[in-house]
Order: C-alpha cells, then sequence, then structure tokens
C-alpha cells in the first residue's frame, strides 16, 4: 500500500512513512495510492464484531507489513481499553429513521479519542523499533489538543507541543490542555483563531530546516493514520443498522473536514452510504461551497461550537484531489489562490463533490433550540456540535436511516447547553477536580519564528 501527496511532488512513502511524515513535503496531504475494496460479505461479517475487530478489519488493508496481526491487534486493545462504554461507539435512537453515534466515551470526551488513542500506540511502537525522538505539534480548536495531550504525555522520546487559539476554546477545553503536570506537554495560547494556529503549524512543516532539525511530526487530521481510525466507526455504526442489505446515511459536524471525509473513504470501500451530509455552523465555508462553487473565507466568526469555528478546512484539499481526477497540479494551484482567500471550484469538480456530498448550516439560535428540544423530546443532552448536526440531519432526513455524529461531550460545554436547558452537565468522577488543578500555559504570538524559537529552546532544556 502506497501514499501519494495531494499535490503530486512528494515521494511516494509506506503508511509506517506516512504516518510519521504528517504533511508531505510538497506541503500537500497523504492519501492512499488505491482504495481496498470490500465485498458485501466482507461487511455482513462484521456485524455483531467487537469495536476491537472492527477496528482490526478495517484498518489493516491500508497498513502494509508495519506490524504484525498479533501486534496491531494489541495495540488495538490497548487503544481502546480506557473508553468508558463497552460499545466504545454506541448508537442510540432518536426518531424512527434518526440514529445518534456517541463518539464521546473516551478519555477526553470527544470523537478524537478514537483515532488518537490508537495513533499514539501505533506511533510508539514505531518509535521503539527507530529508536527516535520526535516532536509533535498540533494545532486544535479544542478537542485534538487534549486527545493528543493524553495519548503522548508523559513519553520520554516525544515533546507535544499544542497551538489553539487564546480566549476561543471552551474552559473545560482549555483546563483539558493546561493543567497535565507531565513535562513533555507544552500548552501554547496563540494571538489568533484556529486558522491561525493550523497556517503556523504547517508553516513550521513547509520550512524542512525547521522540520528536519526537530524531527517533526503531527498528528491533526493532516496525518493519514488519523483519518482512517476515524472510518472504523462508520463501518460499525452501518453494520448495526443492517449494512450491507441497508444503506444508511450520515450527517457529520463538519469542521477541518477529517470526520466527514473518513465516511467518504468508508463509502469508497464499499460500504453503502446513500448520503453524506456536511453540518456546519455560522463559520459555513463548506456549506456555501458546495452550493455556490466559491470557496471563499470570510473570517472565523466565534461560536457556542467552538471546535468548529474552522474556514480553512484542511481535509478538503483530500476531498478535491479526487473531484479534479486526482490532478495534483490542479490542486497545488487551488492551494495557492487560497492564500488570497478562496477559489472557484470547476464545474466537474463541483458536480462530483455534490455527488457524493450534500450540505447544511446551523445558525446559533438553531443550535440552542435543537439542544433543549431533544432534551425534551428524547432526554438526551447534545452538546452543542452534535446539535448542529442533529438539526442539519433533521432537514435531510428521508426513508433511508440517518446517523448523525454525536461528536462531544455535553459537559465540555456547560455554558451552552445550560443556556439552551437550565441544566449544567457534570462532568465524569475522574475530571471531577479539573478546575481546582493549577494551568501551566505559554501565551505566544501568531508569529512563526517566535514559534520555532519556542520549540527549539523548550526541546534543548
Ligand atoms: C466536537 C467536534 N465536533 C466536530 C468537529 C469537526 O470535525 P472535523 O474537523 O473532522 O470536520 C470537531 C473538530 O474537529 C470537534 O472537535
Ligand atoms: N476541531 C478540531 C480542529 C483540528 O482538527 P483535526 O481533526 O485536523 O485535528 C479540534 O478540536 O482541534
Amino acid at each position: 500500500m502506497h501514499y501519494i501527496s495531494t499535490r503530486g511532488q512528494a515521494p511516494v512513502l509506506t503508511f509506517g512513512e506516512a504516518m510519521m511524515t504528517g504533511l508531505a513535503r510538497d506541503g500537500g496531504l497523504y492519501v492512499p495510492e488505491t482504495v481496498p475494496q470490500f465485498t458485501a460479505d466482507d461487511i455482513a461479517a462484521l456485524a455483531g464484531l467487537p469495536y476491537e475487530e472492527i477496528a482490526f478489519r478495517v484498518m489493516r488493508p491500508f497498513m502494509g507489513d508495519l506490524f504484525s496481526e498479533a501486534e496491531f491487534r494489541s495495540l488495538i486493545a490497548k487503544a481502546y481499553q480506557g473508553f468508558g462504554h463497552p460499545a466504545r461507539a454506541p448508537l442510540k435512537q432518536l426518531a424512527p429513521n434518526h440514529f445518534l453515534l456517541e463518539l464521546f466515551h473516551g478519555p477526553t470526551l470527544a470523537f478524537k479519542d478514537f483515532a488518537m488513542q490508537i495513533i499514539g500506540q501505533m506511533m510508539q511502537a514505531a518509535l521503539a523499533k527507530s529508536g527516535e525522538r520526535i516532536t509533535i505539534v498540533g494545532a486544535t480548536s479544542g478537542d485534538t489538543g487534549s486527545a493528543a495531550i493524553e495519548a503522548f504525555k508523559g513519553l520520554a522520546n516525544v515533546d507535544v507541543f499544542i497551538l489553539f487559539p487564546h480566549g476561543r476554546v471552551s474552559e473545560v477545553q482549555r483546563r483539558q490542555m493546561t493543567t497535565p503536570t507531565e513535562a513533555n506537554v507544552h500548552a501554547l495560547a496563540l494571538d489568533g483563531d484556529f486558522d491561525d494556529c493550523q497556517a503556523r503549524l504547517k508553516d513550521m512543516f513547509n520550512d524542512h530546516a525547521f522540520r528536519d532539525g526537530v524531527r517533526l511530526a503531527g498528528v491533526n487530521s493532516i496525518n493519514w493514520a488519523r483519518v482512517l481510525a476515524q472510518v472504523v466507526y462508520y463501518f460499525s455504526a452501518a453494520t448495526s443498522l443492517g449494512a450491507p442489505h441497508r444503506k444508511v446515511s450520515f450527517t457529520v459536524p463538519t469542521g477541518n473536514f477529517g470526520d466527514i471525509f473518513a465516511g467518504y473513504i468508508a463509502q469508497r470501500m464499499g460500504l453503502p452510504i446513500a448520503e453524506l451530509v456536511i453540518a456546519t455552523n455560522q463559520n459555513d465555508i463548506l456549506d456555501r461551497a458546495l452550493k455556490s462553487g466559491a470557496y471563499e473565507t470570510n473570517g472565523v466568526k466565534p461560536s457556542i461550537s467552538p471546535s468548529m469555528d474552522i474556514q480553512v478546512s484542511s481535509n478538503f484539499e483530500r476531498a478535491l484531489f479526487d473531484a479534479y481526477g486526482r490532478d495534483g497540479a490542479a490542486v497545488a494551484q487551488l492551494m495557492d489562490e487560497m492564500k488570497s482567500g478562496g477559489f472557484r471550484i470547476s464545474q466537474g469538480a463541483l458536480e462530483s463533490l455534490r455527488a457524493t456530498f450534500t450540505s447544511g448550516r446551523c445558525s446559533e439560535e438553531e443550535t440552542l433550540a435543537t439542544i433543549r428540544a431533544e432534551r425534551a423530546a428524547t432526554g438526551e443532552l447534545l452538546c452543542p456540535h452534535s446539535a448542529v448536526g442533529v438539526k442539519v440531519a433533521q432537514d435531510h432526513l428521508g426513508a433511508v436511516s440517518m446517523i448523525t455524529l454525536a461528536t462531544a461531550h455535553p459537559a465540555k460545554f456547560p455554558d451552552a447547553v445550560e443556556q439552551a436547558t437550565g441544566l449544567r452537565p457534570a462532568l465524569p468522577p475522574r475530571m471531577a477536580d479539573l478546575f481546582d488543578r493549577p494551568e501551566r500555559v505559554t501565551r505566544v504570538p501568531n508569529d512563526l519564528a517566535a514559534l520555532q524559537t519556542l520549540v527549539r529552546e523548550r526541546i534543548a532544556r
């Protein structure tokens, strides 16, 4: 299995190399050269299996010989043992043809744990073999950061730097990143928004002397292994509702386009998915792009679903690569135009995207109203991101069963949930003292050179 860059100019890599490399050296994102195919029998055989076994069968064909079967099974077992639900990703019914896929039972209470826990295990195993030391830098709008810290804290051969937008994450999210005591964890509050954090991260990767000097690695969805691990729950959810004999649709609260791109990969592997619905908050670049063909940023607006306050949606590049017939030069040209604010998607590419994805937008008021209504109707307490998904899904319900991804636990966003329902969701007991723990955070400017100096100095200590 080989991995190629969406911009066509970087070395072709194995799975293990792509996982440890992060961003391709031409600035693009790695994707598999071909997508493994599952037959209807392969898919039917997944029904009723434990989540860990589904993870093994879905991920293994993408991985080459990086790990033996026994070794990979053992990494998967370790990755998911700390989840707070035996099903790992349970499905709940909201309405006759509408289901909620709860992805917040991991250690940091968001869907990021599904991928971060397994790539944490895989990267540690790979480092133990190579004897290398790496520097992870991650950009977060709130959830990737804590999941990465949880997966890599305390490791002797890894430093973890997390850039989050100062003042634009929830207090629970911030404290999850600033209260770990391990010396290899560095929480950095950047003066800017998430797009700035992600742009500086990509700048670091594109400075080859810096990236090689610090042995930079990425755990954002830049990293293909992150996307791959998220493909698994599309299979577990769909097969529990009757796939491959019944089609299902998915609605995905979307920001950086990693989660819904995982659904697209599941579909390309053969999972019968009728519709993939992109649900955006008021940062609606993807909804506007699909409707108008113009992919144009208009500034990140802070919202009550802050993890989706994103305008430059990193993984959309992977979707464009396929929509443009895997023409790396065309994608590189579009990404160049993006530097000045946007571009028009060609008619052919737009038709191809529209054949796969539909979209909808949810306002702030609709988000609050959905949290309130769902609590009253079903008892389910939604986080604001999941509420964006549920609202958009409701606008797309039809004959096929719809599965909405519930991407975070409501207790991560108590203010929004309380505003909507009057209820303040409690953190799980293991986090009950989160607000009493001392914080450790460095305020940083939105400046590449200053960030690089900080990283170099910290890892030299
Ligand atoms: C809670 C939550 N929901 C939804 C999203 C959007 O997911 P993606 O960035 O993969 O589109 C994020 C951020 O990634 C998130 O943290
Ligand atoms: N919403 C994310 C943004 C980063 O997304 P990623 O999937 O590329 O890591 C977050 O919570 O940080």
